[in-house]
């Protein structure tokens, strides 16, 4: 008998808390066998205890199966939460303390939904941005601060050790699609890591020689998006390449509203996170105008992930069949999330 999925919970800040009951509600309708436990990590936490994230709080986070989260992060504009405090102190420290090397951002262009592109053709990619290297990791300064001289570095760090865990798990993603990987990098100009991916990928492609794979700059790949999406199938990159690539892959394909995330430790060491890609909206937070099929389709992914497939692919089609019939008129957050709970109750 499958034991009890065990589950931690963020909600967050914003529209986090408004998509992730949705997400809970569609869960529960799936009938798996799930225990919640709720943390109120976030901003809006941060600015009323002083608290973001301490080593007790990752013990705590390290004992559950998955981490489900809504989104975090505050006003920009407020001078308390400057320096990304929260992404870098709350999100950034959960995806390196649990070594979340996958970052797997998968894209469809839904048959039924609407894109901004006039003719899309069948976009089913996934993008696999390396997840806790690259200029995320917070090397670098500033000196003669406040001075007409003062210098800002932000040095991207890219180890062989990185890039070639997160190359070998693109190649498999690769083998078990359709067969073609895309580098995306800057090779012209980031020279020194461009060098280091590319060799990477040329030795690896060596291991899976049924895998097509090719190499675009990642300028040249934002005019591709647009222009021909259908023609990826798995992405491997950096992670701020990647960072921006999605959220420009979550527009084509209908919205950000739609992009599901997964935080992936493929070792099994930690446990592995599940987000919308979007952030914590305060322009709509609090109006249940959110689009929660995000979160949704989050869950989905990480049911996948803890082999509970059926249910998986039980949320995924009901939010197909939602997205399908949704007409003009505007459903608040809980009504889409009661459509979809419902459908996935019935199947
Ligand atoms: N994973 C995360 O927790 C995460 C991700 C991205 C941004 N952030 C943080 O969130 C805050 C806001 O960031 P931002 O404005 O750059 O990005 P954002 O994704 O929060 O919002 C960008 C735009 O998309 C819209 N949007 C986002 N999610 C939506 C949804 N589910 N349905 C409908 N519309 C949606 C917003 O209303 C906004 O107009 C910042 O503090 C940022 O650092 C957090
Ligand atoms: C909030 C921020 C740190 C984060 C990132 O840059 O990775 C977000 O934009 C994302 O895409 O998950
Ligand atoms: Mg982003």
């Amino acid at each position: 008998m499958p034991s009890t999925l065990d589950l931690a919970v963020i909600p967050g800040d914003g529209i986090g808390p408004e998509v992730i009951a949705e997400a809970l509600k569609v869960l529960r309708s799936t009938g798996v066998d799930v225990s919640t436990t709720e943390y109120p990590f976030g901003a809006t936490h941060y600015l009323a205890t002083g608290r973001i994230l301490e080593q007790e709080d990752l013990d705590a986070l390290a004992k559950h199966d998955a981490i489900l989260l809504g989104a975090v992060g505050g006003d920009p504009r407020d001078p308390k939460l400057a320096g990304g405090i929260i992404e870098r102190g709350l999100l950034l420290k959960l995806r390196f303390a649990f070594d979340h090397y996958v970052n797997l951002r998968p894209t469809r262009i839904y048959p039924s939904v609407a894109s901004p592109l006039a003719n899309p053709g069948e976009v089913d990619f996934v993008v696999v941005r390396e997840g806790t290297e690259g200029p995320y990791v917070g090397n670098g300064g500033i000196i003669r601060r406040g001075t007409p001289q003062e210098i800002a570095n932000e040095v991207s760090v890219n180890t062989a050790f990185g890039v070639e865990r997160v190359v070998k798990f693109a190649f498999d993603q690769a083998e078990k699609r359709r067969g073609k990987l895309t580098l995306v990098h800057k090779t012209n100009v980031l020279t020194n890591a461009g060098q280091l991916w590319q060799r990477i990928v040329q030795a690896e492609a060596a291991n899976h020689p049924s895998v097509d794979w090719d190499y675009l700059h990642v300028d040249a790949a934002t005019i591709f998006f647009v222009t021909d999406p259908a023609r990826f199938d798995v992405i491997v990159t950096d992670n701020l390449f990647g960072d921006i690539l999605t959220d420009l892959a979550a527009a084509i394909s209908g919205g950000i509203g739609l992009a599901a995330s997964g935080n992936i430790n493929p070792d099994g060491a930690f446990p592995s996170m599940f987000e919308p890609v979007h952030g914590s909206a305060p322009d709509i937070a609090g109006k249940q105008l959110a689009d929660p099929t995000a979160a949704i389709l989050s869950v989905s992914l990480l049911l996948a992930s803890r082999g509970e497939q059926e249910a998986a692919d039980r949320i995924s089609a009901a939010v197909e069949a939602d997205l399908a019939a949704r007409g003009d008129a505007r459903r608040s957050t809980a009504e889409i999330g009661d459509a979809i709970a419902a459908a996935v109750a019935q199947n």
